[in-house]
């Protein structure tokens, strides 16, 4: 079996730790490119899909938001084609500003990517009554909200439509389920109202799970982004499981992602 639960504790990232980890890889110090992080975050969660849904006529749609979560989601869409999935498109509906993501949307379209006009509801309705799986790549660890900002359309309405999908499809998180607050998950902090979110089967969390992670009870939750370097997990004293062979997923048990709590209070993320 290509993914084995791994049995042990894994360290949980704040937001502002999974920041701070991001912003690490990308240093000087560390000397990643976002391009290369997005693209092997991408192939996991494409792998991952593939765990879930192996069957190659399923039909795919990722729903792709405005920052680097809708990043991976465009990346994970053009693996899936390459691995032989004939029908997969994207729900697009604010593309990011930076040449990264033109091009990943023209290597995506290249690949045969079908693109959803996000802006013709009867569209982007079909697409989504007729997907087989949902890739959920509107919101990562960068998500806010408050009782009053709410999520911004089109996204409130995108997820509560994603919701009633008529064939119930799988629904695949990448990262934190869109909507689900960073740390407490469904649960708000100071009985705020949540917001509406992804109901999610699958999480593949990138880099380490962040703390909503604890509330997922979904089919399997798979963790992805093999690219942290032994220093940096030393430096930050992150606890991560070990990843078979070669592979760029390693799927996690329901007891792995408790113990771990990081604490950056000295700069760093580190188990509790
Ligand atoms: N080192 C890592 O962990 C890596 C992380 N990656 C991905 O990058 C993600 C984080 O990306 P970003 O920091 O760009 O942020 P996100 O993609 O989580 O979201 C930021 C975007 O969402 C919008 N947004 C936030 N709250 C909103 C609201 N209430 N209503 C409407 N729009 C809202 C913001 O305006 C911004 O455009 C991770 O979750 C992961 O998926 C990978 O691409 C690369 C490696
Ligand atoms: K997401």
């Amino acid at each position: 079996m290509a993914t084995a639960s791994t049995g042990r504790s894994v360290t949980l990232l704040d937001q502002k730790q999974a920041q701070e980890v991001d912003a690490r890889l990308m240093s000087e110090e560390y000397g990643y490119t976002l391009e290369q992080l997005m693209e092997m975050a991408g192939v996991a969660v494409a792998v991952a899909a593939t765990r879930e849904c192996p069957e190659r006529r399923t039909r795919v749609v990722a729903v792709c938001g405005p920052g680097n979560n809708g990043g991976d989601g465009l990346v994970a869409a053009r693996h899936l084609t390459l691995f032989g999935y004939q029908q997969v498109a994207l729900i697009y509906p604010k593309p990011g500003r930076l040449a990264h993501y033109r091009r990943l949307l023209t290597q995506a379209r290249q690949c045969g990517v079908d693109e959803v006009r996000a802006d013709d509801a009867a569209a982007v309705d079909g697409a989504l009554d007729q997907a087989d799986l949902l890739i959920d790549a509107i919101f990562g660890f960068s998500f806010q909200a408050d009782a009053q900002t709410g999520i911004r359309e089109p996204f409130a309405s995108l997820i509560a439509r994603m919701n009633r999908a008529a064939k119930r499809p799988t629904v695949l998180a990448v990262d934190v389920p869109s909507g689900w607050h960073v740390e407490c998950g469904p649960h708000w902090p100071d009985g705020a109202t949540a917001p509406p979110c992804v109901r999610a089967d699958v999480l593949v969390s990138l880099t380490a799970p962040k703390r909503c992670a604890q509330h997922f009870i979904g089919r399997a939750h798979y963790l992805g982004g093999r690219f942290v370097p032994p220093p940096l997990a030393r430096a930050l004293s992150l606890c991560l499981p070990e990843y078979p062979g070669t592979e760029c997923v390693v799927r996690l048990s329901p007891g792995d992602a408790v113990a771990g709590t990081a604490d950056a209070s000295n700069g760093g993320a580190g188990v509790a």
